[in-house]
């Protein structure tokens, strides 16, 4: 390995932010258009909450919870065709699985738990490749990769992060409702934000935008701006 392609000398972006603030979309376009990887670290979370609940783990049940954290085998597996993304959970295919709200809620539970934090921590940072990592999730500025060059933090009104949430999950043809929607990411932020192990929070040195009535496009390029020759 040269000595430029040591880990500790691969470029990082990290965008952290509230669920539906955009980080996986604007993330995976700013990956493609940087010709990085990309980590969807909520997807490892939200792999160990899928795989808790076939292994019908009480969510209450920290040391459990711990077990099946190491337990849990995670593979992501792009389309040749697609590049779609998909996420490989003890063998099975569990992409559908792992964006509903119902897996989201149970990363976010899961995620409370420090030790769960401490067995991902070098499962995150093992993306850390040449030429560079986009990284995605709530604690990747603070905590997975402090020393990051750049830094970003995506914020939106709660009112609007639903109405983006609803619109995607209706096309998926999945029946929720807006009210319920915008409740649900309320609590979310809330224990997001509030644990005790790597809360929710912006990076002292994050540059923050907020993506209220902006477009995809108009995000992606801000991001883009914020990084030397593209
Ligand atoms: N700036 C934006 N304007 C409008 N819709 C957006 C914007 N950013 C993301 N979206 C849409 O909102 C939904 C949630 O975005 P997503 O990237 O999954 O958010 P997060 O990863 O932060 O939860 C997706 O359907 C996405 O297309
Ligand atoms: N780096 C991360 C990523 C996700 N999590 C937890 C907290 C989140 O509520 C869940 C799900 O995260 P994910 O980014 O997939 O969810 P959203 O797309 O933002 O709705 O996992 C975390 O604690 N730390």
């Amino acid at each position: 390995m040269n000595s430029t392609d040591s880990p500790e000398h691969v470029p990082v972006l990290t965008i952290d932010g509230p669920s539906g603030s955009g980080k996986g979309t604007i993330s995976r376009l700013v990956a493609q258009r940087l010709g990085w990887h990309y980590l969807d670290s909520g997807a490892i979370y939200r792999a160990v909450g899928v795989a808790a609940g076939w292994g019908d783990i009480d969510l209450a049940d920290p040391a459990a919870l711990v077990r099946c954290t190491f337990d849990t085998k995670i593979d992501f597996i792009e389309d040749d065709e697609s590049r779609e993304l998909r996420i490989i959970v003890n063998g099975l295919d569990a992409t559908d699985e792992l964006r509903t709200e119902t897996s989201g809620a149970a990363a976010s539970a899961i995620a409370a738990i420090p030790e769960v934090r401490a067995a991902l921590k070098d499962r995150q940072r093992a993306f850390r490749r040449a030429p560079g990592l986009v990284a995605d999730g709530r604690d990747m500025g603070t905590v997975i990769f402090p020393d990051a060059a750049h830094k970003v933090f995506l914020t939106a009104s709660a009112e609007e992060r639903a109405e983006r949430r609803y619109k995607q999950l209706k096309d998926k043809g999945v029946s929720v409702t807006l009210h319920g929607l915008l409740r649900e990411i309320l609590a979310r932020d809330a224990r997001d934000a509030q644990r005790v192990v790597a809360p929710l929070r912006p990076a002292e040195d994050a540059v923050r935008i907020d993506t209220t009535g902006l477009s995809i496009t108009e995000v992606v390029e801000r991001v883009l701006a914020l990084m030397p020759a593209h």
